[in-house]
């Protein structure tokens, strides 16, 4: 089953708190539970040669299990950010942020704009910001996030997705943490 099944969780998140049997290697651990702003980790680990490259950012129907986590509606588009943060030229995560159009305002009025400024530095920078939940699921090969953010490489991949709150706005982040990551942890790198 992938991620992208109609029903309220979807086949494989599960809130961050609750062990799986098959769960993620313990050095990816600290990362899927990260609280604070996954760039900044990965800031601490690529140096200079972080960047972000923008793969997608356009109206889109969220998903089924988006729309749920989100409390939206897949019958209106939403703005949807797909982004790759990388060391050079190697992603090291994959991410998907489904903004809905009511969220466009205020402080996430310039969004649409962020281009390759990554999205951490908006939410967590002046403004209060809250945080919801955090699942964590491994990436199914079929699903949809497989095939938009890990393009073939979702084996072995692990993702998590919580729902932000800017001034009260929703808005859903998705996070695929892709093999080079899992293998550069796995073999000692550390921050
Ligand atoms: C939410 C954060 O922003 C990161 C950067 C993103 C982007 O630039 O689109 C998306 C998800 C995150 O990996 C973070 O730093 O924790």
């Amino acid at each position: 089953m992938g991620f992208d099944r109609p029903t309220a969780m979807g086949a494989g998140w599960r809130p961050g708190s609750v062990p799986r049997v098959d769960g993620p290697p313990e050095s990816l651990r600290p990362w899927l539970d990260e609280p604070g702003s996954l760039t900044r980790r990965l800031r601490a680990l690529a140096g200079d040669a972080f960047g972000v490259e923008l793969q997608h950012q356009h109206w889109q129907r969220p998903w089924p299990t988006e729309a749920v986590r989100l409390g939206a509606s897949t019958r209106h588009a939403a703005w949807v950010r797909e982004v790759q943060l990388c060391r050079g030229q190697t992603p090291l995560v994959a991410a998907r942020s489904v903004i809905p159009a009511s969220s466009l305002r205020g402080p996430l009025r310039r969004l649409r704009r962020l281009g390759r400024q990554p999205l951490g530095q908006l939410l967590f920078g002046r403004y209060p910001v809250t945080r919801g939940v955090i699942d964590i699921a491994p990436v199914q090969p079929d699903s949809s996030l497989a095939r938009r953010l890990a393009r073939g490489r979702a084996t072995p991949a692990w993702a998590r997705r919580s729902v932000f709150r800017v001034a009260g706005r929703p808005l859903l982040v998705t996070e695929v943490f892709l093999p080079a990551l899992i293998h550069a942890l796995a073999t000692g790198e550390r921050p």
